[in-house]
């Protein structure tokens, strides 16, 4: 039976999306909030949130596990709070939600580093061939077959970072450290950056071995690294996705690895998570990560933090820690 009654004077917070993603939140906070939950209800959402949310103020998106739409934002009058615990805001209308003057607390820097290591070392795991190593110790293939395939040197390799936010330039700097070579593609030239600059991801790859994405997805990224510039970066390019899968065109890049068109893949999104072309399981060349940069212990305990600070702020009507201001992009 659904149940949406407010629990004695607890503000109230509405959560849709993935609730897994903070499994100590409602242990450690249902003392401070009134966690309302659709997902605990048999009723259809937009009527649970008819019925029950009407005097909701605020809105918890764990895990960007819901795409907000105008139809659930029309069920919610009074809403004036989006807390989403993603770096990503795809899963937001922006230009609605600004509409609507709704409010909007992310993750902001939090998992900054943990995308930018796990970045590193997808291309790491690509080059030198980490996990097709792992597989073949384990599986027994080696005392029996005993030459392995070679694998590539990182240091001193030309690597192309799409999108030198927070977590490409963490990205570069590591890279730095390994001796490569950076170059980069941004929406602006940034002013005070050492690396090469090319406004058009075309000729970045053109002029790189390696493309790391770390942009977001707008309507400008989906499918920007496409056909012409997975040509360009070559037979023996490789691509390390950390942004979204979208803004590869999935379909040509499983193409293109399969030919041998492509030299290899570190991927930890996809187009339609969870799924993920089988046709790249078998590929030694192609690393393959279930959407967990983000999902450290330690990010996760400073998540809940997060989360928790910008409730507060929020219900007494203090700055939120962590606002979304960033409209243009
Ligand atoms: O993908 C994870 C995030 O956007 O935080």
């Amino acid at each position: 039976m659904a149940s949406g009654g407010h629990s004695g004077e607890l503000p109230e917070v509405l959560v849709l999306g993935f609730p897994w993603v903070l499994p100590s939140l409602e242990s450690q906070f249902s003392n401070r909030f009134h966690f309302l939950k659709p997902s605990n209800s048999d009723l259809p959402l937009l009527q649970f949130l008819s019925s029950f949310a009407q005097s909701a103020r605020a809105l918890l998106i764990p895990g960007g596990g819901i795409q907000l739409t105008s139809a659930i934002l029309d069920c919610l009058p009074a809403l004036k709070l989006v807390v989403t615990t993603s770096t990503g805001l795809d899963h937001l209308d922006l230009p609605e939600l600004r509409r609507r003057e709704i409010d909007i607390a992310y993750a902001g820097n939090l998992f900054t580093q943990d995308v930018a290591d796990l970045a590193v070392g997808l291309l790491i795991d690509v080059l030198m061939k980490v996990s097709a190593g792992d597989r073949f110790v384990k599986q027994g293939i080696w005392p029996s077959k005993r030459k392995f395939s070679l694998g590539l040197k990182l240091s001193g390799k030309q690597i192309g970072i799409v999108g030198l936010g927070k977590i490409g330039t963490e990205v570069a700097k590591r890279l730095e450290g390994f001796g490569c070579r950076i170059s980069y593609n941004s929406r602006t030239k940034k002013p005070l950056v050492p690396y090469s600059y090319y406004s058009n991801v075309h000729e970045l790859a053109a002029n790189c071995e390696a493309l790391i994405i770390c942009c977001g997805l707008t309507a400008e990224t989906r499918h920007m690294i496409d056909r012409d510039v997975m040509v360009a970066l070559g037979k023996d390019g490789v691509i390390v996705n950390v942004g979204r899968g979208a803004i590869v065109d999935e379909t040509e890049l499983v193409r293109r690895l399969i030919q041998g068109e492509l030299g290899g893949a570190g991927l930890d999104v996809f187009e339609n998570e969870p799924e993920v072309p089988e046709e790249l399981f078998n590929l030694d060349n192609v690393v393959l990560s279930p959407h967990v940069a983000v999902l450290t212990t330690e990010s996760m305990v400073g998540l809940t933090q997060l989360v928790v600070e910008n409730l507060e702020a929020f219900f007494s009507n203090k700055p939120l820690v962590t606002p979304f201001e960033d409209y243009s992009s």
